[in-house]
């Protein structure tokens, strides 16, 4: 193939003035050559150094927007008591249904608060980020995170000095672990185990309240269950889970010296409650003139629970936080004995499935299409009874709120936050009903 003509020229010129200008262009052209090659071989450089550096970390701009100076500032802005002799909390599940509510409660008081949540879709998330909403309205900083993430409890551990840990993280629902088993394990069983090591080796190291549950009875037939009764029988991998969370936060304790209170809550309801619970679907479902599910006992008998309204919890978890005892442990090693304590908050007051549809009729003003049923055999216990002197004497837990009027402070929240749209219909655990 020739050669272009202009480099014919060049190569080959047809008179010598026309040589010299030519060889000094050619000359200025393999200077500018050079100078491009140079400054495109030190842009390869510096993007491949660039992509080496970002490959250090998982995310680099998650890693910024966690990690940054600013995260730091929310982290230490948030922890920080408003007040003389505050605690300073970190509280995990901050965006759920209890987590939300002690948040605020601390926060109100001039507590310093810092929420940790991962926003799982095992309900509707959106109801959760309209709690992160409400707590960020109130300059509580909830991170996005899980708490099997140990790089980041040792991130916040070192960013903030948390007092106490309030651990209210957990996959909850007694029937959903037919459906997934494992992320019972991953949460209330490897997550607690990850979240008690960041505890343990902080200095100073935080005292401990968490969520346990009255499902830990399991069959346990002698009532109240008070909290020296048997619980080896557990009916549901959630109980076994939540059960094994007290065996485990004791192990903490005999070895690390933490200070453990281990809460048994006796079926929480209330406004911003969790979908998956009864009152909450039975409340959706009546509204849009759907069917609920009725669960029987032997020989037809009603099933019963202890509900417990959300303040009523929220005032145990206060008071549990305020009479903890501090850890003992310093550099993962024990220097003394430290407190272990387990406490049920109930209500004393059991009522039946029926008669809380009924509540719900009257306050909804629309009848229930009911479908009667006998209890499947996938974790339900037939009654809770919770016996509170323990939680009475040591935290001066007294509920307050019964049933009826309890429900009638859900419903308003759940017209004023649904409207008489079927907004509910977006939540995912409709499919587990
Ligand atoms: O105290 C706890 O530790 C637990 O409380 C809660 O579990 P439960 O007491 O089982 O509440 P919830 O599901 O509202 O069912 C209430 C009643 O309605 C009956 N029930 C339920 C659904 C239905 O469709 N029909 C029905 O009859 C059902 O048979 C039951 O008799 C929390 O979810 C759990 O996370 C844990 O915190």
């Amino acid at each position: 193939m020739p050669p272009p003509l202009l480099l014919e020229g060049e190569l080959f010129p047809s008179s010598p003035g026309m040589l010299h200008r030519r060889s000094r262009r050619h000359h200025l052209m393999n200077r500018q050559i050079r100078r491009c090659s140079a400054s495109t071989f030190f842009l390869i450089a510096l993007t491949a150094s660039y992509l080496s550096f970002r490959s250090f970390f998982p995310s680099s701009s998650s890693y910024y927007l966690r990690f940054g100076y600013s995260w730091d500032r929310l982290v230490r802005s948030s922890a920080s008591p408003r007040r003389d002799s505050g605690i300073s909390v970190l509280v995990t599940g901050a965006a759920g249904f209890v987590g939300s509510h002690v948040s605020l409660a601390l926060k109100k008081r001039g507590d310093g608060v810092v929420g940790l949540d991962n926003f799982n879709d095992y309900y509707d998330p959106s109801l959760k980020r309209a709690r992160q909403a409400l707590l960020s309205q109130h300059e509580v900083f909830v991170v996005d995170g899980d708490i099997n993430e140990a790089q980041l409890l040792a991130r916040l551990f070192d960013s903030a000095q948390f007092t106490h840990v309030m651990h209210l993280a957990a996959q909850a629902g007694v029937r959903y672990a037919i459906e997934n088993p494992h992320s019972y394990v991953r949460s209330n069983l490897a997550g607690l185990v990850t979240l008690l090591e960041a505890c343990k080796s902080s200095d100073p190291q935080p005292a401990v309240v968490w969520a346990s549950s009255s499902s830990v009875y399991g069959l346990n037939e002698k009532v109240p269950f008070s909290e020296s009764d048997a619980t080896d029988r557990p009916a549901s991998l959630y109980a076994a889970t939540k059960k094994a969370g007290e065996e485990i936060t004791h192990s903490y304790n005999h070895i690390y010296g933490l200070s453990i209170t281990g809460l048994r809550f006796f079926t929480v309801y209330g406004p911003w409650g969790r979908p998956d619970m009864a009152y909450f679907s039975f409340t959706k479902n009546i509204l849009q003139g759907k069917p609920i599910t009725i669960y029987r006992g032997k020989d037809g008998v009603a099933l019963a629970r202890d509900f417990t309204f959300i303040d009523d919890i929220v005032r145990g978890c206060v008071a549990s936080l305020d009479t903890a005892g501090k850890s003992t442990g310093s550099g993962g090693k024990k220097t003394g004995p430290a407190p272990y304590r387990i406490f049920n908050l109930g209500n004393t007051s059991p009522v039946t499935v029926p008669k809380l549809v009924r509540i719900l009729e009257r306050n909804l003003k629309a009848k229930a299409k009911v479908i009667a049923k006998e209890m499947p055999g996938n974790g339900d216990v037939p009654f809770t009874h919770a016996n509170i002197s323990s939680a009475r004497t040591e935290l001066g837990y007294e509920p307050k709120t019964d049933l009826e009027s309890g429900l009638k402070r859900f419903v308003k929240w759940y017209m004023s936050y649904y409207g008489d749209s079927n907004k509910g219909d977006t939540n995912p655990e409709e499919s587990r009903q």
